[in-house]
């Protein structure tokens, strides 16, 4: 028999059913953050506590008690500085198999844009349950789902258009395609009304009877509300001051000595004992309850409910259960390439926008340098329209990224933490989605540019000269995403620029120098310059391969840089050649993608930041320069 048959609960809900339980014990939990030069602010003091299957558990407390983060490191999301033993099922918790088995729903409803509430849940199942699962079955979980959560009515309408309930709802329909057995919820009530709220509470309370184990931190909940909770976990100032159920709380608070008025919400009553409105009772309620260790208040449900040293057995169960990926990595990779053109071709307003931009800076440059290409009285100021299109390829793909990946790398974090698909299978799709707008883009300024300057028309000029633009413009896009992976918006728009200045400055360097004259350390700067190896390998693809002397206009009585050699010369690109140039421009390329994959998946990592790591600069970094986590 299916070791996890025997667990049943009488939910009506078919993809409810089966989930073996899971318990989650935690104790002597302390959690702090760094503060200042070499202090530390502790946010969880040695707190415990039990949080059990088929219950729907609340962790209530005043705002700044510290509810999120004990949410945050009992999920795993945040590992930095916590001590104790956190157990799962009275095992110690395995980060890399609980992870598999916990989804974890964020205050903010992080949604993908652009997309309606069945293709969503449609892509969710793709990257969850694989290929391997017909198509049929994935629709009537689906539908299930919607109908459970109430959004079958809005299953055509577009993300953007839901209303806070419903997205809320969407958020943890989402997480519930692949039927999973620990929920952790931060505050979904917030910014809900009364009814979508005891709404939302009643259906987290359907899913615990499926089973689950439900954590949700929340905010001074009505007493309805309140009411519906099958355990509450009271914390202030990092510590426990209750844990049990609901309608034991007046009975507890009695015996610290303290009495709840008559028809006062007891929710509302601990709050303001815990904000010290009546005094300090912080010490003398934490003790009571031995700082959550204690389990007087617990229900006690040993009839109805198997014990925890029963399920330790299901542990491992419970791990090769579902939840390793189900799709592989090729499949993952197809679907968030699906859907990044979904998005994009929804998206078209943006499009249009940035195909308006590129016709309309090709026209301004290529009017700008009218007919310079072939004219060698205009030699020099068709080298600088040759270094105007770089700096175009730099900053077109560059400003978007900066713009708009920080607010992505949210979204990303949460679906990669909840374990709907692998880095590598979004940095490819990433990577992939890009290019075929990159080169429409791209082709539309060098078509108009290279016409209306008079380039050579020569197939293999005109190819070479694009490749460069696209190496550039694929470059900066790479860095653009190593940058904000990083950074928030601001710092991003700031930062990027900032890195982006110098190396057109050395882009530019040599212009009048002899070879001799450039200082070593410039040099090398010029080395490191994806930039000028684009002007280099630019100029090289006009004028390099053997070009003959240029046209001189009659009107003009000499013109110096009638030869190429003599503009090599005049540029400092004596010796260099279109291949050298654009072997290390592919080389900085490389080293761009690389940066930010290492970047992103930093970023995504649970464990203790790598700053932190590096002890005194690396806490500078972090507080002054607003890296998040
Ligand atoms: N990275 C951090 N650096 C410094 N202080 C932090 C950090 N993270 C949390 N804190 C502090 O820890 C305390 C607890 O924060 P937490 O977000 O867990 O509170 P909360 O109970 O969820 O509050 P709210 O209900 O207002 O969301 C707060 O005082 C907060 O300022």
């Amino acid at each position: 028999m299916d070791p996890l048959d025997d667990v049943e609960y009488g939910e009506p809900h078919h993809h409810l059913l089966k989930r073996p339980p899971v318990d989650i014990e935690f104790s002597d939990l302390t959690y702090s953050v760094p503060q200042g030069r070499n202090g530390s602010k502790i946010i969880l003091r040695s707190v415990s506590g039990l949080f059990r299957s088929g219950e729907l558990t609340a962790i209530l407390g005043p705002s700044g008690a510290g509810k999120s983060t004990l949410i945050n490191v009992l999920a795993g999301y945040r590992c930095g500085d916590a001590r104790g033993s956190i157990m799962v099922n009275s095992r110690p918790r395995e980060m890399k198999s609980f992870r598999k088995m916990c989804r974890y729903i964020m205050q903010e409803d992080l949604l993908q844009p652009a997309l309606t509430v069945l293709e969503s849940m449609e892509i969710a199942s793709d990257l969850k349950l694989g290929y391997t699962i017909s198509k049929e079955n994935k629709l009537d979980t689906i539908e299930n789902i919607l109908q459970m959560l109430r959004l079958t009515k809005s299953k055509h309408t577009l993300m953007e258009n839901l209303s806070g309930g419903e997205r809320k709802r969407l958020s943890i329909a989402l997480e519930l395609v692949n039927n999973p057995p620990v929920i952790f919820l931060d505050e979904p009530t917030t910014g809900l009304d009364d009814l979508s709220s005891s709404q939302c509470v009643s259906l987290l309370k359907d899913l615990a009877y499926g089973g689950r184990t439900i954590i949700c931190s929340i905010h001074t909940p009505s007493a309805k509300l309140f009411a519906m909770f099958d355990h509450v976990y009271i914390v202030a100032e990092g510590q426990c001051m209750f844990a049990g159920v609901g309608q034991d709380m007046v009975p507890y608070l009695s015996t610290v000595g303290l009495s709840c008025p008559k028809h006062y919400n007891p929710a509302d009553f601990m709050i303001e004992v815990c904000s010290r409105e009546y005094g300090d009772y912080s010490e003398k309620m934490s003790t009571a309850v031995d700082n959550g260790k204690c389990l007087r208040w617990f229900k006690d449900n040993s009839e109805t409910r198997k014990p925890i040293v029963r399920r330790a057995s299901q542990y491992d169960t419970v791990s090769k259960h579902l939840y390793d990926f189900s799709s592989t990595g090729w499949s993952q990779f197809n679907v968030l390439l699906r859907r990044m053109m979904i998005q994009h071709k929804r998206d078209y307003t943006y499009l249009l926008f940035k195909l308006f931009m590129y016709t309309f800076i090709g026209l301004v440059v290529g009017g700008m340098f009218f007919q310079f290409g072939n004219d060698a009285s205009m030699t020099i100021f068709n080298y600088g329209f040759m270094f105007i299109t770089i700096i175009v390829f730099m900053y077109t793909p560059l400003m978007p990224v900066l713009l708009k990946f920080p607010k992505e790398v949210q979204l990303l974090k949460r679906e990669y933490f909840n374990r709907w698909y692998g880095l590598n299978a979004y940095f490819c799709a990433l990577t992939c989605s890009q290019l075929p707008m990159q080169l429409i883009l791209s082709s539309v300024y060098i078509v108009i540019t290279y016409l209306l300057t008079n380039q050579p028309l020569e197939w293999e000029r005109g190819i070479k000269f694009s490749v460069v633009c696209l190496m550039v413009s694929l470059s900066s896009e790479s860095m653009a995403y190593a940058i904000s992976s990083q950074f928030n918006v601001t710092n991003s728009v700031f930062f990027g620029p900032c890195v982006a200045c110098p190396m057109m400055l050395l882009a530019s360097f040599g212009l009048g120098y002899e070879e001799n004259e450039i200082p070593a350390i410039i040099k090398l700067g010029m080395n490191f310059s994806y930039l000028r190896h684009g002007v280099e390998a630019l100029v090289m693809s006009v004028y390099g391969n053997g070009r003959g002397r240029l046209e001189c206009p009659k009107t003009t009585d000499y013109c110096d840089l009638r030869d190429p050699s003599a503009l090599f010369k005049t540029v400092g690109m004596s010796d260099v050649t279109y291949w050298g140039s654009m072997s290390a421009l592919c080389c900085m390329f490389l080293a761009f993608k690389v940066a930010s994959y290492v970047m992103l998946r930093w970023r995504l990592s649970t464990k203790p930041s790598l700053l932190l790591k590096l002890g005194f600069v690396g806490r500078f970094i972090k507080a002054y320069f607003n890296i998040p986590r």
